[in-house]
C-alpha cells in the first residue's frame, strides 16, 4: 500500500516523527490526564465494562489524537479487545463516555462507522466473496454509488498489491494477504479514524514496511490511528503515543514513572569482541550488568547519559565500536519493566 490516503486537512497537526521517544498516556497526570469530551481523535473517559462478574474494563481514560499514531499494549486479558468493541459501537459500555471523531458509538453508531475504519484481527466472514467484490460492498454499504465503489475498490486492490488475487475468492489468501485485504476494506469510505488489531501478524517484510508508511501518511494528514498489538517492536517502530492497559485499567502514575525508569539494555559491537569485554570492565561497568553473547555486549544502563559515557570511554580507550543502540524501543522495555513488576 501507498501513504497518503487522505487528503490533508488544513489545520491537521504537525505529525512527530515516529523515532521520537513515545507520549505515554497517564491518567493520574491531572492536568493532561482527561481529555475533554469534545476533542477529535478518540476520547475514553472512565469508560467500564462488565461480563457477569468479570470486570472486564474497569476504569479506562485516554486520548488518543489526531496526526497521532496510539499504540494500546496490555497482556492477554487486559481489556484490549473488549475495549476496542465498544470504541467500534459494538458493545455498550456500562459506565463512561467515548467519543470517535465527536460521536458517542452509542448515541449515533452511524456517524462513527462514518468516520472509523475498523481492521479487526481476523478478516471474518464473505470466505466465497472476491476481494473486489468485497471492497465494492462495503463502499456500497458506507453509501457509494456502485460505479463509485468499484473504482475505489480497484484503487485499493493496486494500493494493497492483490491485483492477481481481485477476482479469486477471498479463501484462497494467504493470512498476509488478508491482512492487506482487511486494511484496505477499512480504509474504503476514507475514514478519519483507524482501529487495528493487530494488523501486522502474518505480514512480510515489505508489507509491513509498507503498512508502517501508510499509518505514518495517514495520520500525518490529521487521521487519528489506534493500534492494540503484542508485536512490541512494531510498535515501538511505528507509534508516536503509548496507552498501556493492566487488569481493565490504563496504567499511570508511579508505577508507570518507575516502569519508564527502568535500566535500559544497549547492545554493543566492536570488531575486537576480546578488547570489549576487557574495556567495559576496565572503565567501571559493574560485571552483574553486562551481558556477553557470542561477539555481542548487552549492558545495562540507568540513563542516556550513562550510554554517552560508557560509549564516549569506549572509544577513547581504542575500542573498534561497529554498532552501540537500545537493544530493545522504549515501549517494550516499559511492558517488560511493568510485566516484570506483575509477576
Ligand atoms: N463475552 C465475554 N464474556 C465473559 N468474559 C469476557 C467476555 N469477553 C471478555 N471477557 C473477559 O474479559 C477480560 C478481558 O478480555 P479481553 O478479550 O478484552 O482482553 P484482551 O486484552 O483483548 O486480551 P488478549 O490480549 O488475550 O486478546 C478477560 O478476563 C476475558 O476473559
Amino acid at each position: 500500500m501507498t501513504s497518503g490516503d487522505r487528503a490533508a486537512e488544513p489545520g491537521a497537526p504537525e505529525p512527530i516523527p515516529a523515532s521520537a521517544p513515545p507520549v505515554f498516556a497517564d491518567p493520574l497526570d491531572g492536568a493532561a490526564g482527561r481529555p475533554p469530551l469534545d476533542a477529535d481523535g478518540i476520547v475514553v473517559d472512565e469508560v467500564a465494562r462488565s461480563f457477569g462478574s468479570v470486570q472486564a474494563v474497569r476504569q479506562m481514560t485516554f486520548h488518543a489524537r489526531p496526526g497521532r499514531v496510539t499504540a494500546l499494549i496490555g497482556p492477554n486479558g487486559a481489556g484490549k479487545t473488549t475495549l476496542l468493541l465498544m470504541l467500534a459501537s459494538l458493545l455498550a459500555p456500562d459506565a463512561g463516555q467515548i467519543r470517535i471523531a465527536g460521536a458517542d458509538p452509542m448515541r449515533d453508531p452511524r456517524a462513527v462507522r462514518r468516520a472509523m475504519g475498523w481492521m479487526p484481527d481476523v478478516l471474518g466472514t464473505w470466505r466465497t466473496l472476491s476481494p473486489r467484490q468485497i471492497l465494492t460492498t462495503v463502499g456500497r454499504l458506507h453509501g457509494m454509488p456502485t460505479a463509485a465503489a468499484r473504482a475505489r475498490a480497484d484503487e485499493l486492490i493496486v494500493q494493497a498489491r492483490l491485483e492477481e488475487l481481485a477476482r479469486r475468492p477471498s479463501r484462497v489468501l494467504s493470512r498476509g494477504q488478508q491482512q492487506r485485504l482487511g486494511l484496505a476494506r477499512a480504509l474504503v469510505h476514507r475514514p478519519r479514524v483507524l482501529l487495528l488489531d493487530e494488523p501486522a501478524a502474518g505480514l512480510d517484510p515489505t508489507s509491513r514496511l509498507e503498512l508502517r508508511e501508510l499509518l505514518r501518511g495517514f495520520a500525518a494528514a490529521g487521521g487519528t490511528v489506534l493500534i492494540s498489538s503484542h508485536d512490541l517492536s512494531e510498535l515501538d517502530e511505528i507509534a508516536e503515543d503509548a496507552v498501556f492497559v493492566d487488569r481493565g485499567e490504563v496504567v499511570g502514575g508511579e508505577r508507570l514513572v518507575l516502569a519508564r525508569q527502568a535500566a535500559r539494555e544497549w547492545r554493543i559491537r566492536a570488531l575486537d569482541p576480546q578488547a570489549l569485554s576487557y574495556q567495559l570492565a576496565h572503565i567501571g561497568v559493574a560485571f552483574d550488568r553486562v551481558r556477553i553473547d557470542g561477539d555481542v555486549a548487552h549492558v545495562a544502563l540507568d540513563r542516556e547519559e550513562d550510554a554517552a559515557d560508557v560509549l564516549a570511554r569506549l572509544v577513547r580507550a581504542g575500542v573498534p565500536i561497529t554498532h552501540f543502540a537500545p537493544a530493545v524501543g522504549d515501549i517494550e522495555r516499559t511492558y517488560l519493566s511493568l510485566a516484570g513488576g506483575r509477576r
